[in-house]
């Protein structure tokens, strides 16, 4: 499997290109199966991607959006990544896409794995374009080096598409999908911007196993489209 970097001069440069990339795979989804799937990431990354997105023309009706991760938060809290969706992506010709949250009202995460695994399982076997994030301990999706489900979260074989972690050190206990599920997408995108996180990477790739930085994982499995620019 392969990373292939898509470098872009600026950020603006790269929303563009970014946005234009993703539209055209899901209306080919639309024409081919009648729908598309997309899943997008939280964080502060995708904010100005989202904006763009949901001004463009496709038939958004046909599309189902969910998240590679959620924070086991309330979707009012200012950490919450569907907020980030409902208040970005969600709006204007995007208003009509229909969001599948990540989140149930359990207490503990763990005990809600199953019901979001069978919850996106239904939206798509295949998500036809998933985007993941990066942070700078190399986690992706809420696949954190320094949780203790990290091992089950990297495991291929595991059969539930959800996984709930605790990570070490960031805040809140999270729903993740599975590396799994996320390697099985037809389209695998990794959004970064800026240099830090681009040496990051680099050196995540040159020096670690997927254990200590779980990115690595999602690109020894997936062909993985970097869209990075300074
Ligand atoms: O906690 C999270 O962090 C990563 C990276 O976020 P960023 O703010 O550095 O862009 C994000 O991809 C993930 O969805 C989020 O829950």
């Amino acid at each position: 499997m392969a990373l292939i970097l898509n470098e872009f001069d600026s950020a603006h440069d790269l929303t563009k290109a970014f946005a234009k990339r993703i539209i055209e795979a899901l209306a080919k989804a639309i024409v081919e199966k009648g729908r598309a799937s997309l899943v997008v990431s939280g964080g502060t990354t995708p904010k100005p991607l989202f904006m763009v997105l949901s001004q463009i023309d496709l038939a958004w009706d046909k599309v189902v959006i969910t998240l590679a991760d959620e924070r086991w938060v309330n979707a009012s809290h200012p950490d919450s990544n569907e907020k980030l969706v409902r208040e970005n992506l969600l709006l204007n010709k995007a208003s009509i896409a229909t969001f599948v949250s990540l989140t149930t009202s359990h207490k503990d995460p763990q005990d809600a794995e199953r019901e979001v695994s069978v919850r996106v399982d239904a939206i798509d076997e295949s998500f036809d374009v998933l985007i993941l994030g990066m942070g700078e301990d190399g986690h992706t999706a809420s696949l954190f080096p320094c949780s203790e489900q990290i091992s089950e979260g990297l495991n291929l074989s595991r059969s539930l598409s959800a996984i709930a972690t605790t990570p070490a050190t960031a805040p809140h206990q999270r729903m993740s999908m599975s590396l799994a599920k996320i390697v099985n997408a037809k389209q695998v995108f990794l959004h970064l911007t800026g240099t830090k996180k681009k040496a990051i990477l680099d050196d995540a790739l040159a020096n670690f196993s997927e254990l200590e930085k779980p990115i690595i994982a999602v690109c020894q499995h997936a062909n993985v489209n970097l869209m990075w620019s300074p």
